[in-house]
């Protein structure tokens, strides 16, 4: 085995130039599936995808020619050992092939899905269904869209996610992991990471029971008690959302506590003032540009996809954020909707660019966040800022601001129906989803799984039967699009911690609500010290950069919340709050 570590180094140097080519090439052909699904481009991205694997293939083959795991170079030997771990592309092309053709026919059906009605009007999930989600206050249309949906995307994947587990699995062992959620659990450093996650559900779990509570009651009142089973979970297709993960859109008419104060939900300004997406991301940049962060590229404007394609393509417009590894080529792919849900989501998107053009000179293998819950953080800090009414005020999205006790009360509450209504959903994907790969939960048991999952930890209900020829995991993007999901239950947590840093740093000395990071130099470039170390470090190290402690914590978020804690505990007062664990059984057939 070669020992020489300047060897090593102009081993590594080469690789890196030659993956940019590779990794580019790849990327293409799969941004092209991506903004136009059709079976050529399908075809045109799994071929890029088997190169791109037949090269880290015979990168890690070369790789192990050398005596690295000796190595005195701490980042040489970090390199070595991220180059050495490959993922599917250890697989025979043959199973290789099988897999991604799998993986894009998966990706294709849930995005092109569309759900008629009798008259022959269609929609999609964006933005016909998911509207009909956050707008409809009409039980049986609600009921009819979140059927629907399920009928036309999960129900159609059972038998390709199954053929998917096994070859992922596969893949999985071929490079040393029991199974694929220990591959991915892989990524971040911790042997403890399901504990870690489970104690910080704990932590959270009473603020989530009382706000269950109080919007429970509320939707009580609105479509009666007989709608509600005797187990005590919300029925899954009230909640302003296809998910039941995010609960904002029932804000301004059924949840707001105090009527006579402003609303903080923008949409009807963003409309008023016709808002284009264009706006959008020109204000979500201008925010980051005000704590010195790194503008958008001349390239992101003129090749990002922000607005979904009115010719009759099928496009995947799940969001997402695009580094084409080649140091230029940065996008966001986006079926913007003119909603505050995505101005958040720009803000979101966004973030994860400027992840990559602070990280952009790194090795390509250290070009990632320093671990996947801190990319899915950067964003969501930001929006945490602009959504103060005191900053949608500054930018003209707010009338009027009033600073008083109720007023406060009325904020935490709109930020509470997403941050904490999402925990228990981001926590739960994943529960299914390592079961599946590990194996304590088989095909015949998928459904029945995912929903003592959600009637457990959420306290939601399906409002009819569901058996095992439904795949109502199907029908979230993350399972056919194969996107891991732990990830956002973990930056719901780090983001309130880099927020109080930040706010520190900013010196804002009122209440973590209220802080606005806004221009700020010094918050920025505390997180760009963070950001511009990609994952070429432990994250605990990254953490430290920004927050000065190395462990994740609940005490951030439970601060920010706090007056709403009192708020809703004595709104409860006296009332049960729980819900059975098990989902209700005597659900009536669609
Ligand atoms: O899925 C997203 C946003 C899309 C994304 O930015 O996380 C995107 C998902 C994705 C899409 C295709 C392939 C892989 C991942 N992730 C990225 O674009 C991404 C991921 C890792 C690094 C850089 C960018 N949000 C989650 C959770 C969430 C987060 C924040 C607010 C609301 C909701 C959801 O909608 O359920
Ligand atoms: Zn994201």
């Amino acid at each position: 085995l070669i020992t020489d570590e300047n060897e090593a180094w102009a081993f590594v140097n080469r690789v890196n130039d030659e993956s940019q080519e590779v990794y580019f090439k790849s990327i293409q052909a799969s941004w092209n599936y991506n903004t136009n699904l059709t079976d050529h481009n399908s075809q045109l991205s799994v071929e890029a995808k088997l190169v791109e694997a037949a090269f880290e293939k015979e990168v890690a083959a070369n790789a192990s020619r050398f005596n690295w795991t000796a190595f005195q170079n701490e980042t040489l030997k970090r390199i070595f050992k991220k180059a050495s771990d490959i993922g599917s592309a250890s697989l025979p092309e043959d199973r290789l092939t099988k897999l991604k053709v799998i993986e894009s026919e998966l990706e294709r059906l849930y995005s092109s899905a569309q759900l008629c009605d009798d008259d022959s009007t269609c929609n999609n999930l964006d933005p016909g269904l998911t509207r009909i989600l956050a707008e409809s206050r009409d039980y049986d249309k609600l009921l009819w869209a979140w059927f629907g949906w399920r009928n036309v995307s999960g129900r159609k994947m059972r038998n390709l996610y199954k053929e998917f587990v096994n070859i992922s699995n596969e893949a999985a062992r071929a490079n040393g992991y029991a199974d694929t959620g220990e591959y991915w659990r892989s990524w971040y450093d911790m042997d403890n990471l399901r504990e870690e996650c489970q104690k910080l559900y704990e932590q959270l779990k009473p603020l989530y029971l009382n706000l269950h509570a109080y919007v429970k009651r509320k939707l009580i009142d609105k479509y009666g008690e007989d709608k509600f089973p005797s187990t005590g979970q919300i029925p899954a297709h009230l909640l302003g959302n296809m998910w039941a993960q995010s609960w904002g859109n029932l804000y301004s008419d059924l949840l707001q506590p105090f009527k006579n104060k402003p609303s903080v939900d923008v949409t009807e300004a963003l409309k008023e003032q016709n808002y284009t997406a264009q706006k959008m991301f020109e204000v979500s940049e201008e925010f980051f540009t005000s704590l010195g962060l790194i503008p958008m590229p001349e390239e992101f404007w003129n090749h990002s996809m922000i607005v979904k394609p009115d010719d009759g393509r099928d496009v995947v417009c799940h969001a997402s954020a695009w580094d084409f590894l080649n140091q230029k080529d940065f996008r966001i792919k986006q079926c913007t909707d003119i909603t505050m849900s995505d101005l958040i989501t720009t803000h979101h998107e966004m973030g994860h660019i400027q992840y990559y053009l602070q990280y952009k000179n790194l090795p390509v293998v250290f070009r990632r966040g320093a671990n996947p819950g801190f990319h899915e953080a950067v964003g969501d800090v930001m929006s945490l800022s602009v959504s103060t009414p005191k900053h949608l005020k500054e930018i003209g999205l707010l009338e009027e601001v009033v600073d008083d006790e109720e007023s406060d009360i009325n904020f935490l509450l709109s930020q509470a129906l997403k941050k904490i209504a999402f925990l228990p959903f981001g926590y739960l994907i994943d529960q299914w989803r390592w079961s599946v790969f590990n194996g304590e939960t088989s095909p015949e048991d998928y459904n029945k799984k995912w929903w003592d999952l959600r009637c457990k930890y959420q306290g939601v209900s399906p409002p009819v039967q569901r058996t095992e020829d439904d795949f109502d995991p199907g029908a979230k993007y993350h399972i056919p699009g194969n996107t891991p999901y732990i990830r956002y239950f973990v930056s719901y947590v780090i983001q309130f911690q880099f927020h109080q840093a930040l706010c520190e740093a900013a010196n804002q000395t009122g209440p973590l609500y209220k802080c606005d990071i806004y221009n700020s130099h010094v918050a920025g470039n505390k997180l760009s010290d963070m950001l511009s170390l990609g994952s070429s470090k432990p994250w605990a190290v990254a953490m430290e950069k920004v927050t000065g402690n190395t462990t994740m914590d609940a005490g951030a978020i439970i601060e920010y919340f706090q007056p709403l804690i009192t708020w809703l505990e004595k709104q409860n007062e006296g009332m049960d709050i729980q819900w059975d664990e098990a989902c209700p059984t005597d659900l009536p057939v669609y």
